[in-house]
């Protein structure tokens, strides 16, 4: 494991309470929640990639000098996945993970331009993930959604792609309730996605683009503006423009900051130097999620772990961060008010013990 794993300083009693706390998460990608077990036996199917068939190997692999580095990381992986099983199995081996850390409802963000363009069948690949979403609900009790993102850096036919999966009756699966822009911010400016996001939006998605992880808080304010998002991916440089911290604070537009991924990816140097103070300092609503976990080694625990000390929260703090989440999630009001209990359940027994 690389050395983001355990976060030293988080107390170990808080980390028993984070444990067993129902969690929401809305910030964590398909491909890159792939275990470093899922990861190695793919590889060992696929003797021509570089990627690493044994496990500890992998956590030097995953060892990113720059974010560019870790897109090519990224995509090595993704090379990996070539059939309808391997996506089922991937799933579903993700949904086990999320439950296993108390995860009740996650939207996971899959990138179906990545997969049809390696040559698995367009029909194939919403059935193999709709079959591991049913069958996690029901073995692990872990609800999904889908979030289909644009994986910009491919541009305009990418995006055409990905909004042609994500609207067309025929095709767009049950699961899916959200719309996303990611890869590289560099030079992938966000107005040139609107139409897409226009129709997904037209087609009852929402909106939730990546936006200020490596560029400046422009870019936040273009998906806002241009992608009309409703929630940020990282928002990160968001920090460095106080009229856009206001501007989101007061439209209560949620960030998905994931702490250790800026860390491993370089976007930010070190945890003390995390923005995620003043974000809550602004009044802006964070969420805590773990965007690439076995990638940056961590998972959504030790990110809630991170969070705690960073904000120096106690349980009342984590369980507060926690329906952050769910109130920002797009499952349904019952759903909400259901995971929202369980959160309040579990803090008010966890303290009177
Ligand atoms: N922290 C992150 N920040 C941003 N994105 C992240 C993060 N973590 C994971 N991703 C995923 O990485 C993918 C990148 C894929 C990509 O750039 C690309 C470029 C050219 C061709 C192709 C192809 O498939 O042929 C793909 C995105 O789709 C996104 O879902
Ligand atoms: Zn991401």
């Amino acid at each position: 494991m690389t050395q983001h794993l355990v976060d030293p300083h988080a107390p170990r009693d808080l980390r028993a309470f984070i444990a067993d706390l129902p969690k929401a998460e809305l910030h964590v990608h398909h491909v890159g929640s792939a275990s470093p077990r899922i990861v190695s036996e793919l590889a060992a199917r696929h003797p021509d990639s570089k990627v690493p068939t044994d496990p500890e190997a992998l956590a030097d692999y995953f060892t990113f000098t720059d974010f560019a580095h870790f897109i090519d990381v990224y995509l090595s992986v993704v090379d990996l996945i070539r059939t309808p099983e391997d996506v089922r199995l991937l799933t579903y081996e993700v949904a086990r993970d999320l439950a296993r850390q108390r995860v009740r409802y996650a939207e996971l963000t899959i990138t179906p331009f990545s997969s049809t363009r390696r040559g698995i069948d367009e029909r194939a690949f919403m059935d193999a993930i709709e079959d591991a979403r049913k069958a996690a609900e029901a073995d692990f009790g872990t609800v999904l959604r889908w979030c289909f993102d644009i994986p910009g850096e491919a541009g305009l036919q990418a995006a055409e792609e990905t909004a042609r999966l994500a609207t067309d009756d025929r095709l767009r699966p049950e699961g899916l309730v959200s719309f996303g822009l990611g890869g590289p911010e560099v030079g992938v400016e966000r107005p040139q996605f609107k139409p897409y996001f226009d129709r997904a939006i037209a087609a009852g998605l929402h909106s939730v683009p990546h936006a200020g992880e490596t560029t400046g808080p422009q870019t936040v304010w273009d998906a806002l503006t241009h992608l009309r998002a409703e929630r940020i991916g990282h928002g990160t440089s968001s920090a460095q423009d106080p009229k856009l911290l206001a501007h989101l604070a007061e439209h209560r537009i949620p960030l998905e900051v994931c702490p250790t991924s800026n860390i491993a990816t370089r976007a930010v140097r070190t945890l003390d130097e995390h923005p995620i103070k003043e974000f809550v300092r602004a009044g802006v609503v964070v969420t805590i999620n773990s965007d690439d976990p076995p990638m940056f080694g961590t998972d959504l625990d030790n990110e809630y772990a991170v969070a705690s000390r960073l904000l120096d929260l106690d349980e009342r703090g984590l369980a507060e961060l926690a329906k952050n989440a769910v109130e920002a999630s797009f499952l349904d009001a019952a759903g909400k008010a259901r995971i929202a209990g369980e959160i309040d359940t579990y803090t008010a027994q966890w303290l009177s013990r």
